[in-house]
């Protein structure tokens, strides 16, 4: 597991108020407001049922299709709906309304991410701590992007901060951003969230919406499924939160700090985030908050109660909502992120011909990962095919058959750097190269295998980890020692000599097993993405 770097980047302290469209891109209107129908082309009764809403409440709302199987990415668990395009800006949303029966609900986000992150216990505030090289909000902010019918994102930093934000938000180009300067407190840090969204002026790019998501800028792992819950029971109940069940039984102590008396934990539940509310109740409760809530306060639906008398829904949330806080959550984060994005693996050969050990080979990795997709030809042209590869998949391996050369790999490694694919998450590239040792003399080819050093170095730098893997075998009976001289002084590789003995099944075994072993090598290489094996050239 690499280990956490405290970076140089973010300050620590929390000021003032303010708010910034976030600089550079011009930031076009995404308006994929939540329309009529929202649920009537989503299953209405599961979702309607899932939130005691009735179909006719839910029915009033927008329309929403499944995306395409597969569609979003990268391989996220649930899959990605993408709204109608109802309301796309104030204008067209007040249209939208003025259409007999057909309301449309405009959606904003505010993120708070203002705060010092003291108990990660490292320099850096723990929403811009790095899992795989980027930082923790950009993971959350990808997770709201993909969600069409959310038209504002408002994150909210201090002004220490602030400059460190916006070049997230470009490297990761990030989009429908605004910045706000956050509070000394997370309540204050919403409240001007809020505040920036409520303006509703004719020429600010902010317009208030109906509806507003708050979500922790540090719970990266919030789906799309749960926001339209928490958001339709906030239409019908004017707030909602995400919950979850207790782990641990909550005790009140006494105050001689022993045990006062336990809550019977069935009865209780943890109140994570997504929430979700009516924009003018949230913003009346912060309005009339006291000082003592907006400094010690951390439940946004106890506000709405308090000072709205709004009761809010409560919707079951999946087991990913947790809060990253303490350094162990970085790692957990990092191990999700890593299941997700190598659960597929894109085999890019020549031609659909499969010689027997690259079929041995499929095989055992199809026993290895979830998903082994074969693409073939699709280096010859940087067609509409191969784009639709690219966006499929972070891990690839190309396989070369009875060949050193790395022609193909670097025309695989040259499509990918033309695209944006190695941005958001590194891409692991193996290089495969089948030998047969009796046609072809390995001393010949180890010197051109070397050079995977070389280009591995390159690519890195666009996020992409390439190393090779050796698949060394023959068609007759080989005695393993009549090579060890040919890895003599060979850097980088550990040699596990496959030969073939003089009975066809015994050779059939011995193929297999070290296929079977370069499958697992594979998949261990797509699991880990871990920076030790750029460059490297394994033996299988
Ligand atoms: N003044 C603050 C304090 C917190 N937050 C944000 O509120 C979310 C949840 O708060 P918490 O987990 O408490 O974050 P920290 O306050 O940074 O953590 P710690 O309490 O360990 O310092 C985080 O995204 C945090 O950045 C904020 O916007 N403004
Ligand atoms: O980490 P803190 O305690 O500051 O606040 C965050 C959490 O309290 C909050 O996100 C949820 O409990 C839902 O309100």
């Amino acid at each position: 597991m690499r280990r956490l770097r405290a970076a140089a980047g973010p300050a620590r302290e929390n000021r003032g108020a303010g708010s910034q469209r976030c600089p550079g891109r011009r930031t076009q209107r995404r308006g994929r407001a939540v329309g009529d129908g929202l649920l009537a082309q989503l299953r209405p009764p599961r979702l309607a049922s899932a939130l005691n809403t009735s179909s006719s409440a839910a029915g009033s709302l927008a329309a929403m299709e499944p995306g395409p199987p597969g569609g979003s990415r990268p391989a996220e668990p649930g899959r990605r709906l993408s709204g109608a395009p109802l309301a796309t800006s104030a204008s067209s949303r007040s249209a939208a309304r003025a259409e007999p029966g057909r309301l449309s609900l405009a959606v904003a986000a505010v993120l708070p991410a203002g705060g010092s992150g003291e108990r990660m216990g490292v320099p850096t505030p723990k929403q811009f701590c790095p899992i795989l090289d980027r930082p923790l909000i950009s993971y959350t902010l990808q997770a709201l992007e993909r969600v069409c019918w959310i038209k504002d994102i408002v994150v909210v930093v201090t002004r220490e901060n602030m400059e460190a934000m916006r070049s997230i938000i470009r490297k990761y180009q990030h989009k429908h951003i605004s910045l706000v300067e956050a509070g000394v407190t997370r309540h204050r840090s919403i409240f001007n969230g809020l505040n920036a969204l409520a303006q509703d002026q004719p020429d600010c790019k902010l317009c208030k919406p109906e509806v507003v998501i708050i979500h922790d800028a540090v719970r990266p792992f919030v789906e799309e499924d749960v926001l339209l819950k928490v958001v339709i029971a906030a239409k019908a109940h004017g707030a909602a939160g995400a919950i979850r069940p207790l782990v641990s039984t909550v005790i009140s102590p006494s105050a001689d700090g022993c045990l006062d008396h336990s809550l019977e934990r069935a009865r209780y539940r943890a109140s994570e985030m997504p929430q979700a509310f009516l924009f003018d109740v949230i913003y009346k409760a912060y309005q009339q908050c006291s000082d003592y809530d907006l400094e010690f306060g951390t439940e946004c639906l106890h506000l709405a109660l308090k000072y709205c008398d709004t009761k809010a829904k409560l919707v079951e949330g999946s087991p990913d909502l947790w809060k990253v806080t303490y350094k162990r959550d970085l790692y957990t984060a990092e191990s999700i992120i890593k299941e997700r994005i190598s659960q597929e693996l894109c085999v890019v050969m020549d031609t659909k011909e499969e010689k027997e050990p690259i079929s041995y080979l499929l095989e055992a990795l199809r026993n290895e990962l979830n998903h082994v997709k074969v693409t073939c030809g699709a280096l010859g042209y940087a067609g509409r095919d191969t784009q639709h590869i690219l966006e499929q998949c972070y891990s690839f391996a190309c396989v070369n058959f009875m060949t050193s050369d790395f022609h193909k790999t670097k025309k695989l490694l040259s499509m990918l750097e033309e695209s944006d694919l190695s941005i958001l998450y590194p891409v692991v590239v193996v290089s495969v190269h089948f030998f047969d040792f009796k046609l072809v003399p390995l001393s010949q080819r180890m010197e051109n295998l070397m050079w995977i050093r070389e280009f591995a170095k390159e690519v890195k730098k666009r996020n992409i980890l390439l190393c090779g893997l050796l698949i060394s075998y023959s068609q007759g009976s080989v005695c393993p020692g009549a090579y060890a001289d040919l890895f003599q002084g060979v850097p980088h590789v550990a040699h596990l000599l496959t030969w073939r003995s003089a009975s066809p099944k015994q050779d059939e075994q011995k193929l297999q097993e070290t296929l079977t072993q370069g499958a697992i090598i594979i998949a261990a290489l797509i699991r880990e993405r871990s920076l030790g094996f750029v460059g490297q050239l394994l033996v299988a």
